[in-house]
């Protein structure tokens, strides 16, 4: 087995010889890499027993990132995405941090939330402590839900109550109940238990339950990340103090804010979608994790200058990815992405998450800190252009290369220059 993620030049190789590197880092054959062929894939009788209403399958490309080092390991990450440079720029940033050790993690315990609501409660605050009374009885009730998990080591670990004032007259009581999921991404194993206990919670606080269902502000269930990138490597001590003064526009600026994030997104949903996790879960967690004490969306990463000038990266998420349940353990797909990245547990595949989403941020700041975004973005976009304007084959890297060369990169400059290389006139 290849033991380094940095493979120079793989962004110029072919798909098999891609795959090839995959198979020698990974310990997977060429025979378990080919379910990632769309014809080997997610077929249609599965698709059909995954979701309801089944017509189809939707393709979305699969890049790997390379020169990863997580927590000193070397590791390829598999990204699914639609958008051009995300997976290169994820890997420059990547190449950037190795001199520097890469990526290094922490993380809480896989603590996932269920709320349940509690209605028409006369004495809300006296409710509340009654709940906390009975914090072992409904942890065991819970338990009782889902032996699997607590044989896995998992379980309910807290009760915590909170007051939800609604108004002058009203007040929500709501019971978290806090449970750890080990290696599941817990949704519905919570979701459970809450339903579970919901009748008893009621009782005790002396009103009606209404929802019974999990929090995806996963903040109990957080993994954290940082890496040093080389100011050489950046570009100079000017882009780092201008990539600096970016990160603190998006900390101080919500509109800024939002776009910085989805630059984070682009890296931490790739994976997640990859390794057949729910995206949606991770993105409402990540964006109500960005709202502060102050109530203001702010930025979800940090970047300071080190004492010795280079540029060091902060990023910390809710992180509820599973390594069992839910479509991870059945799409195929995701099980080879799984398996390519040899995470062991759920946290581990969590801190590939982060560590792709702060990669990613870092490669976003650093081109519009220095020459602007379109140069690397729109070169790699220039392929789908091509193919919107017509181009097939061969075509393709034609008439993206020629509007690369000509700096100019667009549906008018793609149907001529696909005109001109048909006629023979390139
Ligand atoms: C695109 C690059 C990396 C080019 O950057 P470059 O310096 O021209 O790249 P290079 O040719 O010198 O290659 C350097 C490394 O980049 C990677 N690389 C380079 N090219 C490729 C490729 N074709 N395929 C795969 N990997 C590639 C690869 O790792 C390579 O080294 P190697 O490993 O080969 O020794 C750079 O311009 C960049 O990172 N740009 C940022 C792009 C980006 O952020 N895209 C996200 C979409 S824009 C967005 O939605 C987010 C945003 C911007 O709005 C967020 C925000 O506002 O904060
Ligand atoms: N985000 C949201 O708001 C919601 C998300 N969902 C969906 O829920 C799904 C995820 O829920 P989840 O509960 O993870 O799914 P599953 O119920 O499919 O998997 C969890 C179960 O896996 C079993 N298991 C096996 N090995 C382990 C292990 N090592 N650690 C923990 N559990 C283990 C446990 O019980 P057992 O062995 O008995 O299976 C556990 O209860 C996703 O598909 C998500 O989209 C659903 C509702 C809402």
């Amino acid at each position: 087995m290849s033991s380094t993620s940095r493979i120079p030049g793989f962004k110029d190789l072919g798909v098999d010889a891609r795959r090839a590197h995959v198979a020698a880092m990974s310990g997977l054959s060429l025979v378990d890499l080919a379910v990632l062929d769309p014809a080997h894939g997610l077929g249609l009788e599965q698709a059909d027993r995954m979701v309801e209403n089944v017509v189809g399958v939707l393709g979305v490309p699969v890049g790997i990132a390379t020169n990863f080092v997580v927590d000193g390991r070397e590791v390829l990450v598999p990204m699914a995405t639609e958008e051009a440079s995300v997976v290169a720029a994820a890997s420059n940033l990547a190449r950037m941090a190795r001199p520097h050790g890469g990526f290094v993690s922490s993380a809480t315990a896989p603590l996932m939330q269920a709320q349940v609501q509690v209605l028409d409660v006369a004495d809300p605050v006296a409710g509340r402590v009654r709940l906390l009374e009975a914090r072992e009885e409904l942890m065991a009730l819970a338990d009782e839900q889902d032996p699997a998990l607590v044989r896995h080591g998992g379980g309910a670990r807290d009760v915590v109550v909170r007051l939800v004032p609604v108004n002058a007259e009203k007040t929500f009581v709501v019971l978290h109940l806090v449970v750890d999921v080990r290696d599941a991404m817990g949704a519905n194993a919570v979701n459970t238990m809450a339903e579970a206990i919901a009748a008893r919670v009621a009782e005790i606080a002396g009103g009606r339950s209404l929802l019974r269902i999990l929090t995806n502000k996963a903040d109990l269930r957080v993994t954290r990340v940082r890496a040093v990138f080389g100011a050489e490597q950046l570009g100079g001590p000017q882009v780092v103090d201008d990539m600096v003064s970016a990160a603190a526009f998006a900390v101080a600026d919500p509109y800024r804010a939002a776009t910085h994030n989805k630059g984070i997104m682009n890296g931490v949903t790739a994976v997640v979608l990859a390794t057949g996790n729910d995206t949606r879960a991770v993105e409402a967690g990540a964006h109500s994790h960005a709202v502060g004490p102050d109530g203001r969306y702010s930025s979800l990463s940090r970047f300071e200058k080190t004492a010795d000038g280079h540029l060091v990266g902060t990023l910390e998420l809710p992180m509820a990815v599973g390594l069992v349940g839910g479509a991870t353990k059945v799409h195929p797909v995701a099980r080879a992405n799984v398996a390519i990245t040899g995470a062991r547990s759920a946290a581990e595949l969590a801190s590939l998450v982060v560590s792709v989403g702060l990669a990613q941020n870092a490669a976003a700041l650093r081109a519009l800190a220095s020459e602007g975004i379109q140069r690397g973005h729109m070169s790699l976009h220039a392929r789908n252009v091509a193919v919107s304007a017509g181009a097939v084959g061969e075509e393709v890297d034609a008439v993206a290369s020629a509007m690369v060369n000509a700096k100019t990169i667009g549906a008018d400059a793609a149907g001529a220059l696909l005109a001109r290389h048909r006629a023979g006139l390139d």
